[in-house]
């Protein structure tokens, strides 16, 4: 598109001032993980909830404006992902998170399955069982008086509940501490958050020209994540090959619709696209992906909402009743989907740590189409192709419109339920490009907090979070709290 016609498109569009031919260098100045969070929300409420910027040649238009949000995000056009998606190439090859098009639809379409209401059914007994495990090991910290970061505890526990649901293979990661796959997920996240704020180093050389430590450090962690996840495919391979040797058809088995349905490695081992099985690459590039975004964000999730539930003992007491109101005094007892389905205080706690700390803060899409679009206040107008689209989920929960005194952590307010019918709560993104793990995650978080809170008292100490950006939010601070042992009633 021609940089006039651009220009044109966006003259309604609010925004900072920027330098002709280079952009607001006074706002990128000084840009680091940790700040980026308050700049961005400062941003937005000086100028609105969708403004434009030009950078260099390029321009980039923030929303966090719910109208515009549903016409994007509920399109079937432009589903493209930002260019800065690119990054994450080297790691999660081009899998559903990271494609785009014919190659995106046709994974979504096979994979969509493994995730159905049927499967999560199965999938809550191993939550429960990885829940227990991390239950127990907590134990050694519950001296009531020293606080700790509960972090990488949740970490591995998510991690053992992907491995063994969606790709049916035990890792161990809650019994083996020193497993070299999440170290290698935090610091490549990590690296890769402060690359992406610093556009001269986007480029590959560059970076490894500029900064060789970190550079090499990406490319062992690589090493470590690629060995970690070609060992989960080879296992399960060697199983499924097993009991093909049984039986004279794995579909007898596992026959989709019917009996039991398959799990995501196992659909990936055996599918076909336009007639052809999935390579080892294929295969891989989703292992990696649903490795990644299984368990890192349902980690921030559970770090997050058990900190927030530390620092508010009256939300804390009240979702302890309605535990203990359910399970009694039976610390073993499983839950169920329709045990789960009682608690409906505990839904609002998750889905308010969500809104206060949303794991996945901002997303990207590409505009490759011109987007026309309505607006009530606006009027019409269109986004024009070339454009850089960000939507910045997390500036959403600070909307005074929205929400009544947005920085407090307040579950009560999701009890109205038409509160998050509009497009401003999108901690799961929404649309055909929506998340497609939302359900398995708010179950699994669900049946680990009911684990802990029945067990524990959540105490506040130690020091507080600091949000950082590092791809997925994380507090630079870590997610540090004390527990003590709950006496029976
Ligand atoms: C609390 C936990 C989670 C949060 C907050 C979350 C959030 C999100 C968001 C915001 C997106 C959109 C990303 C974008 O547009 O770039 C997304 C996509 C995705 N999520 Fe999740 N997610 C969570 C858990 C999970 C889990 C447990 C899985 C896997 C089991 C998963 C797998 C994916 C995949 C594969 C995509 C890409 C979907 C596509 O583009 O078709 N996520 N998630």
């Amino acid at each position: 598109a021609s940089k006039r016609h651009m220009r044109e498109a966006v003259k309604n569009i609010n925004g900072p001032y920027c330098v002709p031919l280079i952009g607001p260098i006074h706002l990128a100045y000084g840009l680091t993980p940790q700040n980026v969070f308050t700049k961005g929300v400062n941003l937005g409420q000086k100028y609105g909830g969708f403004i434009k910027i030009w950078l260099f040649n390029r321009l980039i238009i923030g929303t966090a404006d719910p109208e515009i949000n549903e016409q994007i995000l509920s399109s079937s056009t432009n589903l493209s992902k930002h260019r800065l998606y690119g990054v994450l190439h080297r790691w999660l090859g081009t899998g559903l998170l990271t494609s785009d098009g014919a190659k995106w639809h046709a994974r979504r379409k096979i994979i969509t399955p493994t995730f159905h209401f049927k499967i999560l059914e199965e999938f809550v007994e191993i939550f429960n069982q990885q829940s227990a495990v991390f239950t127990e090991r907590l134990t050694t910290k519950a001296d009531g008086k020293t606080p700790f970061d509960i972090y990488p505890y949740v970490c591995s526990a998510t991690l053992d509940i992907i491995a063994e649901t969606a790709m049916g293979t035990k890792v161990g990661a809650q019994t083996d501490t020193t497993m070299a796959y999440t170290a290698a997920v935090e610091e490549t996240t990590r690296i890769t958050a402060w690359r992406f704020l610093r556009l001269h180093l986007h480029n590959d050389i560059v970076f490894m020209l500029l900064h060789p430590f970190k550079s090499l450090r990406l490319i062992k962690n690589l090493r470590i994540m690629h060995e970690f996840t070609h060992k989960v495919i080879e296992e399960r391979r060697k199983t499924l090959q097993q009991r093909l040797k049984k039986e004279t058809s794995v579909r007898d088995h596992y026959d989709v619709g019917t009996k039991k349905r398959m799990a995501l490695l196992d659909v990936l081992l055996q599918s076909t696209i336009n007639g052809k099985p999935l390579s080892n690459e294929d295969i891989r590039e989703e292992v990696d992906t649903f490795m990644f975004e299984g368990h890192d964000t349902t980690a921030t999730a559970l770090g997050f909402t058990l900190y927030l539930l530390s620092r508010h003992p009256r939300v804390q007491q009240k979702l302890w009743k309605q535990i203990h109101h359910l399970h009694g005094d039976e610390n073993s007892r499983t839950c169920s989907i329709m045990s789960l389905n009682e608690l409906k205080y505990l839904e609002c706690v998750i889905k308010e740590s969500l809104r206060l700390y949303p794991p996945v803060p901002i997303i990207g899409r590409e505009i490759t189409q011109d987007f026309k679009y309505k607006h009530s206040t606006l009027g019409e107008g269109i986004i024009p192709a070339g454009t850089e689209l960000v939507i910045a989920i997390y500036a959403m929960s600070a909307n005074h419109f929205v929400y009544e005194n947005p920085s407090e952590f307040m579950p009560e307010r999701h009890e109205d339920v038409k509160i998050n019918n509009g497009f401003h709560y999108l901690p799961f993104s929404a649309g055909p490009r929506n998340c497609i793990g939302q359900k398995f995650a708010m179950l699994e978080l669900k049946v680990a907090l009911v684990h802990v809170i029945r067990c524990y008292e959540l105490l506040p100490l130690g020091e507080s979070i600091e949000p950082v950006l590092g791809i997925v939010t994380r507090s630079k601070t870590g997610m540090q709290l004390g527990l003590k042992k709950r006496t029976k009633h």
